[in-house]
């Protein structure tokens, strides 16, 4: 029995063991992983759960499983897929379709909600998930942490998967693309890694930063992507920055991330973390009011995997109290998590209004093009803690002052830390205000 049918029916077994909140609670987000050896490997999906899948289910879990299968298994959960990278060639794994890779089955177009900050990041997905290796090619897709980009890259490859006939596609995280190079170049299987990975006709390869200052990767990786670009196969990037701002990242590397298309994903707006919110609760067929989505929303901004866990745990806390979900069982239910991020994000906005109070400039002098000091360097204490505040990439932060180039971003960070370094005064003036702004 593969990994997938024998989870399928243990999930059976367990269903009739539970209360169907409990059930729904914790058992719909898992994940079957791998089976490796005697363990059965399965992805939680927050530490939360996992706590409690392994403090009070496991033994049903071993149990049901054990009585469908022939072999003894052990239940071990992981919170990420990378977690089982490191256990060599899979037994089996939930991706048993011939030349399929492990794509996380959630992780579709379907399921995907779209709205303004990653409109732009789909539709790219989309046109090469529809014509591969035709539309652009490579696809480098960056953003910051949980924002959506390994769920879009799973959804080209389920996409390809399904309207083309056997196609090889393969996902891998660059830490695994450059832990088997180190493997293979150790047990001497180098021609067979490069046929592994030379040999395909889809790519994913998901956060590429990692591979900045690794010579030896970046150099396999070179070939790795020019024979798939010559023989017309699609490569699809991810990182957290765009190619510009990865350090130690050889140019002949960089030209070719920036040959095709580049698209960021951004943190969501308000609107589309309540969406999001309301089709994770409609996956989960459960019924959370209007109150307690605009709370979650309101209240949790920049990560959307951070965004469905305190969905998870209301969920979770509802089920384990015996109670129906309310505004106030949220507020109870996400009280740590909430109070420890109560103060507000820091934003370029929040910074220029705490900077021109001090400096005593308009907000509009920021973006202006006037260049006397008694402007130009408030301006630039503020594109200095835009840097060092806020998750902005240089462009960005640029862009917020009035279209600026990511240079004169670098060159304002520069001379502030100088003054700070050399100017006692200067060095106090900044740390107030960047308490202040810490609240
Ligand atoms: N637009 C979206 N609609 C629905 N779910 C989303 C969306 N964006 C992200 N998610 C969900 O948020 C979680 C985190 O997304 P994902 O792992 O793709 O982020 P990431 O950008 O790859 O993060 P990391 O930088 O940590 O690798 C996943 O469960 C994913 O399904």
């Amino acid at each position: 029995m593969d990994i997938v049918s024998l989870w399928d029916k243990t999930l059976q077994l367990i269903k009739g063991e539970l209360s169907p909140p409990s059930f729904n609670a914790f058992f719909k987000q898992i994940v079957p992983l791998k089976i490796y050896m005697s363990d059965l490997i399965l992805l939680a999906p927050n530490d939360f759960t996992k706590g409690i899948l392994e403090d009070r289910y496991l033994n049903l879990i071993e149990s049901s499983v054990n009585q469908l299968s022939l072999k003894k298994y052990h239940v071990k959960f992981v919170l990420n897929e990378k977690d089982v990278d490191g256990l060599g060639e899979e037994v089996q794994s939930s991706s048993n379709k011939k030349n399929h890779p492990n794509l996380n089955p959630k992780y579709t177009f379907d399921t995907f909600v779209i709205g303004n900050s990653n409109r732009f990041a789909h539709a790219a997905c989309v046109a090469v998930a529809e014509s591969p290796a035709k539309a652009y090619n490579p696809l480098f897709l960056y953003g910051g942490v949980g924002l959506g980009k390994t769920h879009l890259m799973h959804a080209i490859g389920h996409h390809i998967v399904s309207q083309k006939k056997d196609p090889k596609v393969v996902y891998v995280s660059s830490e695994k693309f450059t832990n088997e190079l180190i493997n293979s170049i150790k047990d001497d299987r180098n021609e067979e890694f490069r046929n592994k990975y030379r040999n395909v006709d889809i790519l994913l390869i998901d956060d590429i930063q990692f591979i900045a200052g690794k010579e030896r990767t970046q150099e396999e990786f070179f070939h790795t992507f020019n024979s798939l670009h010559e023989a017309n196969k699609q490569i699809i990037i991810s990182s957290d920055r765009p190619p510009k701002e990865i350090p130690t990242l050889e140019d002949r590397l960089r030209s070719r991330f920036e040959m095709g298309l580049i698209t960021d994903i951004q943190a969501p707006d308000f609107e589309t973390r309540i969406a999001i919110l309301r089709k994770k609760a409609q996956m989960e067929n459960i019924d959370v009011s209007n109150e307690v989505t605009t709370y979650i929303a309101k209240n949790i901004k920049s990560n959307i995997r951070e965004l469905e866990g305190a969905l998870t745990r209301v969920i979770a806390y509802s089920s384990l109290t015996n109670r129906t979900i309310s505004f106030e069982l949220a507020v109870e239910a996400l009280k740590d998590i909430i109070t420890s991020s109560k103060n507000e994000e820091i934003t370029v906005i929040r910074i220029k209004e705490k900077v021109a109070s001090v400096f005593d400039l308009k907000m509009e002098d920021f973006n202006s093009k006037k260049r006397t000091r008694s402007i130009a360097y408030p301006r630039q204490i503020a594109m200095y803690l835009s840097r060092e505040l806020t998750d902005l990439s240089l462009p960005k932060i640029g862009e917020a002052f009035g279209g600026r180039d990511h240079t004169t971003v670098i060159h304002a960070h520069d001379k502030i830390i100088k003054n700070i370094e050399a100017n006692e005064e200067i060095k106090i003036k900044i740390d107030k205000i960047i308490s202040d702004l810490k609240g």
